[in-house]
């Protein structure tokens, strides 16, 4: 069955049929097959510069927002480390949410129902009974039935039906509201999910979408790539990185005069690199703030399970939407997460989703045939996500063990949030928010005089110069503070809070060591 005809049948759409037309590598039925007649000249304007130097592909000749386009977490710094890491020298990668790397290990169950599915006649092995657990065996039997030709085939372009109703049934679990397997997208990672969206958001520079500061550079860096326009709103330093709705609207009133739509507001909850979990009458506000100003919203969720503190546990955006009933019941939603975060940490993997509420159905649609263009988000991250929604249950033979390894992974982090913040905060002019949730601390560092004077004097900016520094001496890769925005006037980094307990008190006493050296040289 031609992919034109599936869609069709499984949502009666022709319109769709003709536009994923090209997609699906042949026409169906219409006009619309997307090869469409070349536009009529521009008066007798000559065609853009094709090459230079002889390179078409040269960097002077590239799309422009690509070019513009930057993400600190793998920038400056990033590079410097690998040059150290390839001559000898050892780094410590806290510059990404990337537990694995610092040594946290894959959870059992998990990694044995994806080595089951990845090699399936082990099923059929006479001893595979003896090497793994029964509730392993039976998880794989069935997530294989989700994928008709195994883990090498492609499935649906929104993920498989069958992964996505365990989502589905996840989130009505732990929101108590029903979610439609239909509005989910399952995707390599969350960063795809929310690029979908930002894409299908921007229509030209008039666009804008309002990201915090600091913020996740994945925001700042699409919207630059879609060609949109980033309208920061300031998080509260001094209030624990909270969010001020007057500060946002002044944001927003403040776009329009200059003629900006603003179309989106995104929020990250618990908030990267900031650390801090939005209590349920904050999101209320952010609520009741979109429905005012008609934005949508982008709960970036991913970290809902990286939570330090019992006073603030995660509640999801859509469960308060709901709670407060009409008109917020209405209010257009997109919901993102990952299996890169969370005990599971399966960054590599790359499982990722979002959950789109009260968005259009046509809207799905024009999403559906973007994710076509793609043909089929990777198997493994979507077995993933299945085994993320749906682990062992009390009595099934892995349930302790895989409990024990989740809650173990959940309460170190703790404990390291608290060595890496009260680290940071002993030391002379750094002061450090608690870290109430996802994986980070994001120290402010109150730089003397003459250290900002030096860093300009050798063409950096402050923190980037400082976090140099702490690299060279170190080992440590750190990401600076301006590369997720930060107020004017004040620098900090961003660190990981993942090297593990045998290492993590040894970090912060050689960043300790260091910054005492450093203020004695520059105080
Ligand atoms: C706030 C936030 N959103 C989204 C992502 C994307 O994660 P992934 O694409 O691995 O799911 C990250 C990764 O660090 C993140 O910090």
């Amino acid at each position: 069955m031609s992919l034109c005809r599936a869609i069709q049948q499984s949502r009666g759409l022709l319109s769709l049929c003709r536009s994923v037309s090209l997609a699906a590598g042949g026409p169906c039925h219409g006009p619309s097959h997307g090869f469409a007649s070349l536009p009529d000249p521009i008066g007798d304007e000559s065609p853009p510069q094709n090459s230079k130097d002889g390179k078409v592909l040269h960097p002077d000749l590239l799309n422009e927002n690509m070019v513009r386009a930057e993400y600190a977490v793998r920038g400056e710094l990033y590079h410097k480390g690998e040059e150290l890491r390839k001559q000898g020298r050892e780094v410590i990668f806290t510059n990404v949410g990337n537990p694995h790397v610092l040594g946290q290990k894959p959870l059992t169950f998990n990694r044995q129902v994806l080595s089951l599915l990845a090699a399936p006649a082990l099923l059929e092995h006479p001893k595979v009974a003896e090497i793994y657990p029964s509730d392993a065996i039976a998880r794989a039997k069935q997530v294989l039935t989700y994928f008709p030709g195994g883990l090498g085939a492609y499935s649906d372009s929104r993920g498989s039906a069958g992964v996505r109703k365990e989502i589905a049934d996840f989130i009505s679990q732990r929101d108590g509201y029903p979610s439609d397997p239909n509005d989910i997208f399952l995707t390599d990672g969350a960063s795809p999910a929310v690029r979908y969206i930002l894409q299908a958001i921007i229509r030209n520079e008039r666009d804008g979408i309002l990201v915090p500061v600091p913020q996740y550079p994945l925001y700042s860096a699409s919207i630059q790539l879609y060609g949109g326009q980033l309208v920061g709103y300031n998080l509260r330093e001094e209030n624990n990185w909270s969010m001020d709705i007057a500060d946002v609207k002044k944001r927003v009133d403040d776009a329009r005069a200059k003629g900006i739509a603003v179309r989106a507001l995104v929020f990250i909850n618990p908030g990267n690199p900031t650390g801090q979990c939005l209590s349920y009458d904050n999101l209320k506000d952010i609520i009741k703030f979109a429905h005012e100003e008609n934005i949508v919203l982008m709960a970036d969720e991913v970290y809902q399970t990286n939570i330090f503190q019992d006073e603030r546990p995660f509640v999801s955006c859509k469960k308060v939407m709901f709670d407060m009933g009409a008109p917020y019941n209405q209010q257009e939603l997109v919901s993102f997460h990952t299996i890169s975060k969370g005990a599971l940490g399966e960054c590599g993997i790359r499982g990722g989703m979002l959950e789109a509420t009260n968005i259009h159905p046509e809207t799905i649609d024009q999403l559906y045939k973007i994710a076509s263009i793609n043909l089929s988000p990777n198997t493994f991250g979507q077995a993933g996500l299945a085994l993320m929604v749906n682990p062992p249950k009390e009595g099934d033979p892995s349930y302790e063990q895989h409990k024990a390894e989740s809650e173990g992974i959940i309460a170190s982090m703790r404990r390291r949030a608290r060595i890496m913040t009260d680290g940071f905060n002993a030391c002379e002019g750094v002061t450090c928010n608690y870290t109430e949730g996802a994986m980070y601390s994001f120290p402010r560092l109150h730089l003397p005089a003459k250290a900002i004077k030096a860093a300009k004097d050798a063409g950096k900016s402050p923190d980037t110069w400082y976090c140099l520094k702490l690299l060279n001496d170190t080992g440590i890769l750190t990401v600076p503070g301006s590369g997720f925005g930060q107020e004017e006037g004040t620098f900090h980094l961003r660190t990981t809070i993942l090297p593990q307990e045998d290492k993590i008190k040894d970090v912060i006493s050689s960043f300790q060591g260091f910054h005492a050296k450093f203020m004695d040289e520059y105080r």
